[in-house]
């Protein structure tokens, strides 16, 4: 018996060999030898995977191929190759990679950010027309009036004399925005519960699906292991993502009693008059891009504006520089609006200099091809995992001067968007940009026009990061604010 075990675990390792390193065609793209059953996962293991695919493109080129567990990818960095995929042929790469942890947090893939093609369509179709910039402009009070709150809570900081930890505040800053965007509402705090611990829980809740689902673990891309934790995560864990489905279903249950067709209040309402709620799929739609939604647009945007923090704490000349722009045209005392972003050129260019060098969703989100293709001179069979690495065309010594250096005055007069593409390209492309242009520039521009952030020791805070979905830093960090 033992020796059948053996003997069967030997030839899978063989064969399993044998299957990642044949060629699909003479086109494949260059390269590493892969390993059975891992694939290539080892090589990421050391340092964040878009960085040490970046380093990997420096050997096998900006298109190569790897395994990663069961899956056959291929990684990215050359912009015009980009384009060719998630633009020019945009119809033969449509679907996100079908992962277990996927098919836990998209309802089998029908929803927005992880839907198949068909599902996807709809889904788009319906929340695209909230995020465009006329209907944001409506939407720019909100904005401001959370960051009066991120500013007041600053300020007790300061009051204090305590250092200021970011992290919990911006993200109450970006999910009150984006609650507020679709459900018009914040969260409904009941006895004994705080409106930030009830954030803070929920916070917790997305920070910890962001994990299951975007890290490159081995039950992301080992499909038996995969199997296993969705088994356990959805009929022995079935507390895991309860809170936040609980909290999406409540306020959808609300809305759809207290609708009034002639008057739709927000993107829900709008989302609802748009289903059949007579039919068993088409109901869980609004909860299912409701918490799309809510997955999508607090940990990024919030993830964003907490590391320009802690640049501007390193970079305190820029800071300064900013600041001085500022209080040039708003003046200090006065609250910055969305209607001063072209009057403030610098700022502008600080906050994307900063995104380029800590690029938020670094690999964007995968997708597959639906069939076998030809892009430039390479041969991708169908079920190949595209990965773009938005990381690596933002920070390679090809494409920028001495890219490691923070330089704001590099966007003055440039906005590099053939290689600056932090939002992805094409049809399915993100579709909350605007909205977080908007609240991470009304968030970094109130910060530093009202305070000066200098690190707690004098030193450069560590910028270390990790990536699940979204990069942010390792190490949690406090800065001093002081009152300009
Ligand atoms: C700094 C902030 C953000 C960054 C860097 C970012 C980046 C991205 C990227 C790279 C993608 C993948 C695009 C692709 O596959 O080509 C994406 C998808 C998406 N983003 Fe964002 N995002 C941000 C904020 C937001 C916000 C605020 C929302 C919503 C309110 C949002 C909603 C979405 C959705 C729904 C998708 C999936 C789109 C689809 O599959 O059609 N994102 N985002």
């Amino acid at each position: 018996m033992l020796q059948t075990i053996i003997l069967l675990i030997f030839l899978y390792i063989f064969f399993d060999f044998i299957k990642k390193n044949k060629r699909f065609s003479k086109n494949d793209p260059p390269g590493p030898i892969s390993l059975p059953f891992i694939g290539d996962l080892g090589r990421l293991s050391k340092s964040p995977p878009h960085k040490a695919l970046f380093e990997l493109s420096k050997t096998y080129g900006k298109i190569f191929r790897i395994w990663l567990g069961d899956n056959y990818t291929i990684v990215i960095s050359d912009p015009q190759l980009i384009r060719e995929i998630f633009v020019k042929n945009f119809e033969s790469f449509t679907n996100r990679l079908h992962t277990y942890p996927t098919r836990f947090v998209s309802n089998n893939f029908r929803n927005l950010n992880s839907g198949d093609y068909e599902y996807w369509t709809k889904n788009r179709q319906m929340v695209s027309h909230a995020f465009t910039n006329v209907k944001l402009r409506s939407f720019a009070s909100v904005i401001e009036e959370e960051s009066l709150d991120l500013i007041e809570t600053m300020k007790e900081f300061e009051r204090q004399q305590i250092p200021f930890s970011p992290k919990n505040y911006t993200k109450k800053y970006s999910m009150n925005i984006i609650l507020q965007y679709i459900f018009s509402d914040k969260l409904k705090v009941q006895d004994g519960e705080t409106e930030n611990n009830k954030i803070f829980t929920l916070a917790k809740e997305i920070d910890k699906l962001f994990l299951y689902v975007g890290t490159f673990r081995m039950e992301k891309y080992i499909n038996v292991i995969g199997w296993v934790s969705y088994m356990l995560k959805k009929y022995i864990f079935t507390s895991f993502k309860e809170n936040l489905d609980k909290t999406v279903n409540d306020i959808v249950d609300e809305h759809i009693k207290t609708i009034d067709r002639e008057n739709p209040r927000d993107l829900l309402d709008s989302i609802i008059m748009q289903c059949d709620l007579n039919d068993k799929f088409e109901k869980q739609l609004p909860a299912m891009i409701g918490a799309d939604l809510l997955l999508a647009g607090t940990e990024t945007s919030a993830s964003s504006i907490e590391y320009f923090i802690m640049i501007m704490a390193n970079n305190p000349l820029v800071q300064q520089k900013a600041f001085e722009e500022l209080n040039q045209v708003i003046g200090k005392g006065n609250q910055v609006k969305l209607s001063h972003h072209k009057s403030t050129p610098y700022l502008n260019a600080v906050i994307k200099e900063a995104s380029r060098i800590k690029t938020t969703a670094p690999l964007g989100l995968p997708r597959t091809a639906n069939q076998d293709i030809m892009i430039g001179d390479y041969f991708i069979p169908k079920g190949t995992q595209i990965l773009m690495n938005i990381y690596a065309l933002a920070n390679d010594e090809c494409y920028w001067d001495q890219p490691n250096v923070f330089d704001p005055t590099r966007f003055l007069n440039n906005n590099h968007s053939d290689r600056y593409i932090p939002f992805g390209v094409g049809p399915r492309n993100c579709v909350g940009s605007n909205l977080a242009n908007d609240e991470i520039y009304i968030a970094c521009a109130n910060i530093l026009l009202n305070f000066e952030i200098t690190s707690v020791d004098g030193k450069k805070i560590d910028e270390t990061e990790v990536l699940d979905l979204t990069v942010h830093p390792k190490y949690d960090f406090s800065v001093l604010i002081n009152s300009r």
